[in-house]
């Protein structure tokens, strides 16, 4: 259990309220003016991930109240609890160790004096071999094809990860294999998914953590339905069906065979499941070496989370800069801006890493907190970003941190567009950072009542996270240092960042209405704008 420290008591706290009061009065420009070091002092090297955070508001000083601040909120401690396997996830009552999926250290990872590690071996193991079927062409569909396509039925955090996953690892994708990703239970996402398969050629994954989730079954049983139309004979489900789930009572209820359900266990949190059998669409997609690889980089970041002092800690350092601008700048989002198209869904991904993590107002005391906690989460690949909100990063009235981020190599050579892109992506973080004052701009010769539109503040912060390759094992650590970065706020804020009670109420209400939708009587049973929508939508459709 973590225990509970309100961070606003800390001294930490107090000294950091009184120094950002400084801090607001300083522009970046002038710290970079005045130490010609500065970014050395202020970046981290790890492999072949270079995070450079100087382009940040803060000093030496800064960083030094921020890394009280995470001694007094017990952070470290809690890094122990969290890889130790304590009941850190206090309202649902479970240990929260994704870390364990990629613990290569021949080490046992303990959950109730359990260790855990021979189960996820072995499920590793199911998966490898599974793979190997499937790619080989020894694993048939029932006219005795190959399978070809892979479509995964998920939502959540048993969607996200692997669209994420696989869409910034298109370059590694395994010849032959097309995979299809079906979460929204608009019956428009099945149906136009369907039209690109072969019901013979094509695997379904049907990944659902509790196998409960009303979109993920319906989806599934209207999968289920078409193959059946297709297959007409209920015994060939077992070669077109597998289960990704925690939940074996329901799986088997929805008729999957248990020889084809993948595992994994209630320590594993939804939106931190890549790691487990969720992943195998990730795997069947790149491969189960470039799966591997993954989990390796994710490994790596988290020996680099447990051990690298904080001053060196790139997850520890991201929160802390991130904690800065929402509790001291009040800002109320943080951008993430990769310049790579393949990790397109790199900033959906962690929304909910994020958002469902820390969108939350009770403490870990059961109080309403009086500081803000997770900020709103967005961003789009640039430069197409640059295109469309950049104009509100440089010149609008608030604050927006962003993490920029990029290859130096590309998976696409094409004559100059890497250059092209990274001249942008250098560009931006240092506009940011600069802008331009009043004197260069009259200095460029503008109409006197166009110079204030052409004058940029600047002091916007960001990091600039610069990989030589996005590669199984580099996108590996990144995902796992974003995933600490999370944490380590979270422990910071005081709240319980493994939970999710904030989705239920909807789902329930959703649970109250669709009967309501299906009978022919007036609904009187709501409020009398829900009543009258309701009541419109039965009589559109009639
Ligand atoms: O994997 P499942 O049990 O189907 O859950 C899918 C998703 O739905 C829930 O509403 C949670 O908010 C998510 O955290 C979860 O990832």
């Amino acid at each position: 259990m973590l225990s509970s420290i309100n961070p606003t008591t800390t001294t930490a706290w107090q000294q950091l309220a009184a120094h950002a009061a400084q801090m607001k009065q300083v522009h970046m420009k002038e710290l970079f003016a005045a130490d010609a070091n500065r970014f050395q002092q202020f970046n981290v090297t790890e492999g072949a991930i270079i995070f450079d955070y100087s382009k940040n508001i803060i000093t030496g000083e800064t960083m030094q109240l921020l890394q009280q601040l995470a001694d007094e909120c017990k952070v470290k401690e809690a890094i122990e609890k969290m890889f130790g396997g304590d009941v850190i996830n206090h309202t649902e009552k479970r240990a929260v160790l994704h870390t364990a999926l990629r613990n290569f250290s021949g080490k046992p990872v303990l959950v109730d004096g359990k260790d855990v590690m021979p189960d996820v071996q072995r499920v590793l193991a199911q998966m490898k071999s599974f793979c190997a079927s499937i790619h080989s062409g020894e694993w048939k569909g029932y006219t005795g094809k190959k399978i070809k396509y892979i479509v995964n039925i998920g939502i959540g955090g048993s969607d996200l990860g692997p669209v994420m996953v696989t869409e910034a690892l298109k370059p590694y994708w395994v010849e032959g294999i097309e995979t299809y990703f079906v979460s929204n239970v608009d019956g428009t996402h099945i149906a136009e998914t369907l039209k690109k398969v072969t019901a013979d050629e094509t695997l379904f994954l049907i990944a659902s953590k509790t196998f409960t989730t009303q979109e993920t079954m319906t989806n599934a049983h209207s999968a289920r339905s078409w193959f059946l139309e297709h297959a007409k004979d209920e015994a060939f489900v077992a070669k077109h069906f597998a289960a990704l789930s925690t939940n074996e009572k329901e799986v088997v209820k929805f008729g999957i065979d248990k020889a084809n359900m993948f595992e994994f266990w209630d320590w594993v949190g939804g939106r931190y499941s890549l790691w487990s059998a969720i992943g195998l669409s990730i795997a069947l997609t790149i491969g189960y070496n470039n799966f591997e690889e993954l989990l390796k980089g994710a490994y790596a970041a988290d020996e680099h989370f447990k051990t690298a002092a904080f001053d060196k800690n790139i997850p520890v350092i991201m929160a802390l800069l991130g904690t800065w601008y929402v509790n001291f700048f009040d800002a109320k989002s943080e951008a993430i801006l990769p310049y790579d198209q393949y990790l397109h869904r790199f900033a959906a991904y962690f929304q909910q890493g994020n958002m469902e993590s820390n969108g939350k107002y009770v403490d870990r005391s059961g109080n309403k907190v009086e500081y803000s906690t997770g900020p709103i989460i967005w961003g789009e690949p640039g430069t197409n970003g640059q295109h469309s909100f950049y104009q509100l990063i440089h010149q609008g009235t608030h604050l927006i941190p962003a993490d920029f981020i990029a290859p130096a190599i590309s998976h696409n050579s094409l004559s100059d567009h890497h250059n092209k892109l990274m001249s942008n992506f250098f560009a931006q973080t240092e506009a940011l950072m600069n802008g331009k004052s009043k004197e260069e701009v009259i200095a460029e010769g503008v109409k006197e009542e166009l110079i204030p539109y052409k004058v940029f503040e600047g002091n916007r912060p960001t990091n600039s996270i610069l990989v030589k390759q996005i590669t199984p094992f580099t996108l590996g650590e990144l995902v796992a240092f974003y995933e600490h970065k999370i944490f380590v706020q979270g422990v910071i804020w005081n709240i319980y960042s493994f939970d999710q009670w904030g989705v239920e109420l909807g789902k329930q209400l959703a649970n109250k209405i669709l009967p309501e939708l299906e009978s022919d009587a007036v609904v009187t049973s709501h409020d009398a704008s829900t009543n009258a929508l309701i009541n419109q939508y039965k009589a559109f459709r009639k």
